[in-house]
């Protein structure tokens, strides 16, 4: 099973291009499934996520390719698509798999799709995807792990979930597109991800108003046509490099960066001490010195996201004071605390708050990634820590973050993927 071994105390100098977002790279792949037309996504990230997607898509007969000439391009077709069944074995690796139950219900008629179970960071249930299309008129039964799911055509409805949810939003959109009549969803989340996504199916042929706002209007329309569509860059991705060099010093510029959509990370990290300047495309970072602790909450878009909490939270260990971390979206997502301790960190967990009292150095150590932000705050952590760092259970990273290692040493960082 792959490492990262990395030894820790270089300062970071160059540049790095960041990836597509693989939180828009999924729902975009699974929407093809909405159209009989070839659909062609560009800047799609390098990930095993996008890996498990593709067989996904494959397994139910649609033709879904990268291209050679071009690796970041994928060209899917689902014309000729005969299964319309998400099976248990590939959906257990990825949660986001239940991204085909809209567009397969829409355009299909009916879906199978396994029941994506329990994950690290939270149980993370999919009722309101559930309650969402049950609402359009769809009759769901779960049963046998599976929710399987019929509706002849779907019809137009108003729904507001409990709560915000990202990759519910992106199914009921998707479901809504091709529906009969008008569905306004209330309570949408506003993820930069969401629009990416209303703008793609636009791009298709769709009727979408109001996305990137809490209420999305969709007129459903008979059919969708292919479209080719750029992804956005990955602003978890950015802002885990950001955290890195502020962290560990340097100077490194970000190509293909969009700071609009980190401006809650970017706030607390000039807070800390950082120097930020965002440029049109790009946004340059320095670290000098010891930063300051920040305390910071979690929330819904535009505030400060659940996928930065353990990244900064790395920054924090090794800051100047005493930080408080408080997680509002996932009831289990502080499994690094005992890694970072491990590492020599200072932080006490109670309930949803991590308090981070920041120590002068860490010291390298053997740890183990248990989800995927929770590996790239170790990482983070290895590269400001004395020593060497061994980073175990690394294909959680690999999930989330295309070539990481290759544009750390890229930058300087001391850091090689070994077997042992
Ligand atoms: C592929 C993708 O885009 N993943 C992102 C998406 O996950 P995902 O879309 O799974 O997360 P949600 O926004 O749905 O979850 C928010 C909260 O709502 C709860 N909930 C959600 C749906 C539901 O039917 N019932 C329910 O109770 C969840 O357990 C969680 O506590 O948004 C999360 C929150 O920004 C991010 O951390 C993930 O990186
Ligand atoms: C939690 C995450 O992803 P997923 O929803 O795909 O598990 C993440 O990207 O941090």
């Amino acid at each position: 099973m792959d490492k990262l071994l990395i030894r820790g105390g270089r300062r970071l100098h160059g540049d790095v291009t960041i990836s597509g977002a693989k939180n828009a790279a999924l729902p975009e792949l699974c929407a093809a499934l909405l159209t009989a037309e070839p659909v062609t996504l560009r800047n799609v990230p390098r990930l095993q996520d996008v890996n498990t997607t593709l067989k996904l898509l494959r397994n139910m007969g649609v033709s879904a390719e990268r291209s050679e000439a071009l690796p970041d391009q994928v060209v899917l077709d689902a014309g000729a698509l005969d299964k319309p069944e998400a099976p248990y074995d590939l959906v257990k690796t990825m949660r986001a798999s239940i991204l085909v139950l809209g567009p397969l219900l829409a355009r299909f008629g009916q879906a199978t799709v396994s029941l994506p179970g329990g994950c690290a960071i939270g149980s993370r249930p999919v009722d309101q995807h559930i309650k969402g299309l049950q609402a359009m008129g769809a009759e769901i039964q779960v049963e046998h792990g599976y929710i399987v799911a019929k509706a002849k055509r779907l019809r137009g409805a108003r729904i507001t979930t409990d709560m915000v949810t990202v990759t519910g939003t992106e199914n009921l959109l998707m479901a809504a597109t091709l529906a009969e009549g008008e569905t306004v969803l209330e309570n949408a989340a506003q993820e930069p991800e969401i629009p990416d996504l209303a703008e793609m199916l636009i791009g298709m042929g769709a009727r979408i108003e109001g996305h990137g706002t809490s209420r999305i209007r969709i007129q459903g329309v008979e059919r969708l046509h292919g479209v080719a569509h750029d992804i956005i860059p990955d602003r978890i991705e950015c802002g885990t490099f950001l955290c890195a060099v502020a962290a560990a010093g340097g100077d490194v510029v970000l190509k293909r960066a969009r700071a609009d959509h980190l401006d809650a990370v970017i706030e607390k990290l000039r807070e800390a001490g950082a120097v930020i300047e965002a440029g049109g495309d790009s946004i340059r970072v320095k670290g000098n010195g010891r930063l300051k602790a920040v305390s910071f909450r979690t929330s819904e878009y535009p505030a400060f996201p659940t996928d930065m909490q353990a990244q900064f939270m790395a920054l924090n260990c090794v800051a100047d004071g005493t930080a408080k971390v408080t997680e509002t979206i996932f009831e289990n997502r502080f499994m690094h605390v005992n890694e970072l301790v491990r590492l020599g960190a200072r932080i006490e967990v109670d309930g949803h708050t991590a308090v981070v009292q920041g120590v002068e150095r860490l010291s390298g150590a053997t740890v183990m990634a248990t989800d995927l932000r929770a590996s790239a705050s170790l990482v983070i952590a290895g590269l400001v820590a004395e020593g060497e760092t061994r980073v175990d259970r690394i294909y959680h990273l690999d999930r989330g973050y295309d070539q990481m290692e290759a544009k750390l040493r890229g930058i300087g960082a001391d850091i090689e993927r070994t077997k042992a």
